[in-house]
């Protein structure tokens, strides 16, 4: 036992958040963002984020998979020196999440994808750029060096792949993830209700649904139409994509519903760097990716918003630890809070990524916002980690977890 020099502890100060930015203040976890997003974003674009697909049995199961686990906690350890630092695949992180990608980010705030950059790399976790973004792959390389991975579609031709992994490399991004879950176009009936489409068609109704978010109006969409140009779809495959905003453009979403695990092989083939699938949701398929080259696997359902009723990742998770072998275990779809960070690292997982909350984090404050978002799940995790009784995330066992 070590005696500790007194470290006073600070209940919550009546100006505890008096330098956030006025918007951000009444935010005080990751599910007030979605709100605040609500009333920044036009209503196609706010369905398009928040959206899931068909009858949303896939997304409301995500969210229910991290209740059916509770805590079993062990009282008076000293954890005073608890730390959240976590090393993925050869590389340090300051906390066991990320960022999923997600495509679009430049409509939801002004330069989207960079301040999610930005705000990741001042924080030490991962971003993953989308490869249905819509700013160039090497600025965003530019704006996180170290915590920069790229996201790619396989391309429907073997042709393509090879030219998207060369300017991802010569990007100097160091991860490449691989989106597996998309063999087909889903069936996102809410967009169609919403009235979102890519291109999006200008007309009365679209411009109604911007002249009444005039914030959304001005700081992003007239701001990066003076500033950026029209936003196109930057980094699909090897060059520029089709614009965001177009009266007759038809968007080419190319087949891949013939594409097979040899594809990803001949991906590992070209791609030097670590090679992570995203998508998978079986441990029959996540020894399919460690047999195929890959260094680590995020089993997500992409947040409930292509199969529906396909299980929660975290359902998964514990037989997809027992085959994971030398690779890394992510996993996506419903992190909302610190708990389920850790819920989700005591069932076997090795580091979480969150979506649409950070997004949503991006349109309410821009980069503030999402270093906000950031913070709050990193002090709920600081928090969670005292009160469970570990004082590194390695100690973090199912033996932590009881079924609800
Ligand atoms: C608006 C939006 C766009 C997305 N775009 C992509 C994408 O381009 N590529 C991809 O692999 N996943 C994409 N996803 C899925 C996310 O990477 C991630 O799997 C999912 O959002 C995680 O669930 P959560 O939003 O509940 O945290 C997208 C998700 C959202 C919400």
């Amino acid at each position: 036992m070590t005696t500790q020099p007194s470290r006073p502890q600070f209940g919550p100060a009546p100006n505890a958040r008096a330098h956030l930015p006025r918007r951000l203040r009444g935010i005080l976890s990751l599910n007030d963002f979605e709100a605040a997003a609500r009333r920044t974003l036009p209503r196609p674009i706010f369905g398009y984020l928040q959206g899931g697909v068909e009858d949303n049995v896939t997304l409301q199961a995500n969210h229910a998979a991290f209740r059916q686990w509770l805590f079993r906690t062990s009282v008076l350890v000293d954890v005073s020196g608890r730390s959240q630092a976590t090393t993925l695949m050869g590389e340090r992180y300051r906390a066991p999440f990320g960022i999923a990608p997600m495509g679009l980010c430049a409509l939801f705030a002004f330069e989207g994808d960079l301040v999610l950059a930005r705000a990741a790399e001042a924080a030490g976790i991962p971003f993953v750029l989308s490869g249905a973004s819509l700013t160039r792959l090497e600025d965003v390389a530019r704006a996180a060096p170290t915590c920069g991975w790229f996201q790619a579609y396989i391309p429907g031709e073997p042709a393509h792949i090879e030219g998207l992994v060369q300017r991802v490399a010569q990007a100097g991004f160091r991860t490449l993830v691989v989106t597996v879950d998309t063999a087909t176009l889903a069936n996102r009936e809410n967009n169609v209700r919403v009235g979102f489409s890519t291109p999006l068609r200008p007309g009365p109704r679209l411009a109604w649904d911007g002249l009444v978010r005039p914030r959304w109006l001005v700081g992003t969409l007239a701001r990066t139409l003076l500033e950026r140009g029209m936003p196109h779809f930057e980094n699909a495959g090897a060059g520029r994509g089709v614009p965001i905003i177009s009266r007759s453009v038809v968007r080419q979403f190319g087949l891949r519903d013939h594409l097979q695990w040899e594809h990803l092989a001949l991906i590992r083939r070209q791609w030097k760097g670590r090679l992570v699938v995203k998508g998978v949701i079986s441990a029959a398929d996540v020894e399919r990716a460690g047999q195929a080259g890959a260094d680590g696997v995020i089993l997500s359902n992409h947040g409930g918003r292509q199969l529906d009723g396909t299980v929660p990742p975290l359902r998964v998770l514990q037989e997809a630890a027992r085959v994971k072998g030398g690779m890394a275990l992510m996993l996506d779809s419903g992190v909302r809070r610190g708990t389920d960070v850790l819920k989700a690292l005591a069932l076997g997982a090795d580091h979480v990524f969150v979506g649409r909350p950070m997004a949503y984090a991006a349109a309410v404050g821009g980069q503030a916002g999402v270093a906000h978002a950031i913070g709050l799940l990193q002090d709920e995790i600081h928090r969670d980690m005292a009160l469970l009784g570990v004082s590194s995330l390695a100690e973090l066992h199912p033996a932590h977890l009881i079924p609800a």
